[in-house]
């Protein structure tokens, strides 16, 4: 049976409510703050929140905040009393379903919750879980998340390694911008053809180029509105990235073969693994563009760098690999987190999630042990970053520079130097 869940820091209210639906054969629950609203999330499978705008720690829109960029698409009704309207207003323009003036007992509020559900369950389970990082690094991560999601003139360029996680990161800035009603577009330049990438992006008349048989639009369309997000964008060609320039510079563009100039309205987030600098010094990428994209640069930690999160989002995805295969596989024993914590994780968030998903399949106990966990035996060993040993130095650089995509700010965290000693030494081995 579907759950609803009523979120009212007014006990009384919050019991009446939950026993009125009871009443008329939905399962309800209550809870009395933002925080357990939280908690009882990430716990049970909730089908709607019916939540009170004003709340004695936080409010109801703090509360859809969250469940947006945790991926918690499910309905969300907001109760208001006197004097909330404008507040309840901006929920519904945050995604909100609707808003509901107390007291909500009646047949009209029950036939709005009873459409919601009904939508919900022609929808399928929307719900797509992200683990919320906890490391100091991935705090501070977060923080400029939230900072930056709303100026929605900056552009923002995010760096790090494969498997880092930073789609996640650039949908998180699109749920928490202005524009979160619009599409978010994910366009993976490295996979994008040459020859086909400008129009992907821009779109294309008829006639164009041969195969351009009807007109076509492209991503920038799209996402008219919306956030564009450009993965690897390192990998666009000299032409594209002069149409891009352009693009953002002056807020229109042409389609390839086109005459008209088309008005565009979007924000762009890029995001790269590559040394960009190199790119520019090499001749590969424009510097303007690099500026235009890098008003503000965000820093994704590789997962070794997050030790502390090694376990929990290993759990997180042991959850979601037990629902997706119908498993029950309790929790991973000792030893098998010693290995977890202690492996160097070259492929990141990915990677982790790949070892636990095949875990989970083959676990034949409770118990995930060493034999289900397909990583190298060794393991990180403690010191495989370390610079002590003067021989190993420059083997241990370019592992480190392998190891975070070459991204040598990362580098010089996970090998514990400052940004300008990993310069030295790069210059000392020839190896920038
Ligand atoms: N916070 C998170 N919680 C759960 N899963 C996550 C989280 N962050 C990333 N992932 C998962 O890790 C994988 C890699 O994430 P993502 O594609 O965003 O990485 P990326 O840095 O963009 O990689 P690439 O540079 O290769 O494109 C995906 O399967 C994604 O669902």
């Amino acid at each position: 049976m579907e759950t609803v869940l009523i979120v009212e820091d007014d006990r009384v209210y919050a019991r009446a409510t939950t026993n009125w639906l009871v009443k008329n054969g939905i399962n309800a629950r209550y809870v009395l703050s933002v925080d357990n609203a939280k908690e009882f999330l990430d716990n049970h499978d909730v089908d709607l929140v019916l939540s009170d705008f004003r709340l004695d720690n936080g409010n109801g829109m703090e509360l859809l905040e969250w469940m947006n960029t945790h991926g918690y698409r499910i309905p969300f009704l907001i109760m208001t009393g006197y004097g909330d309207i404008p507040g309840a207003v901006e929920a519904v323009k945050k995604g909100a379903v609707d808003y509901l003036p107390k007291p909500v007992q009646t047949e009209k509020v029950l036939g709005i919750i009873r459409k919601a559900l009904e939508r919900k369950r022609r929808d399928g389970n929307t719900k797509q879980r992200f683990y919320t990082s906890k490391s100091p690094l991935a705090l501070r991560l977060q923080e400029h998340i939230r900072l930056v999601a709303p100026v929605d003139t900056l552009a923002v360029l995010i760096r790090g390694a494969s498997g880092t996680g930073k789609e996640y990161v650039a949908r998180q800035i699109h749920v928490l911008s202005g524009r979160s009603d619009a599409s978010f577009i994910a366009v993976d330049c490295g996979v994008l053809p040459k020859e086909l990438a400008a129009s992907e992006l821009f779109g294309h008349v008829k006639g164009a180029f041969t195969g351009a048989t009807e007109n076509k639009t492209g991503m920038f369309a799209a996402a008219n509105h919306g956030t564009l997000f450009l993965d690897e964008v390192g990998n666009l060609n000299a032409e594209v990235q002069r149409a891009l320039l352009r693009a953002l510079q002056e807020k229109r563009y042409r389609p390839v073969g086109g005459k008209e100039e088309i008005q565009t309205d979007i924000r762009l987030v890029a995001a790269t693994n590559e040394d960009l600098e190199k790119a520019i010094a090499e001749g590969r990428f424009r510097e303007d563009l690099f500026h235009r994209l890098n008003e503000f640069p965000l820093h994704v930690p590789l997962l070794a760098e997050c030790i502390e999160d090694i376990i929990p989002l290993a759990e997180f995805m042991l959850d979601a690999a037990n629902q997706e295969f119908s498993r029950k596989v309790k929790g991973f024993d000792r030893e098998v987190q010693k290995r977890l914590k202690s492996y160097s994780w070259p492929g990141n968030i990915r990677e982790l999630r790949m070892v636990v998903r095949r875990a989970t399949l083959l676990a034949k106990d409770d118990w995930i042990t060493t034999g289900e966990i397909d990583i190298p035996d060794k393991g990180r060993q403690p010191g495989e970053y370390s610079l002590n040993d003067e021989r190993m130095e420059r083997a241990t650089i370019l592992k480190a520079l392998e190891a975070t995509g070459n991204d040598r700010k990362a580098a010089a965290r996970l090998l514990g130097i400052s940004r300008s000693t990993l310069y030295l030494k790069l210059r000392k081995y020839r190896l920038d």
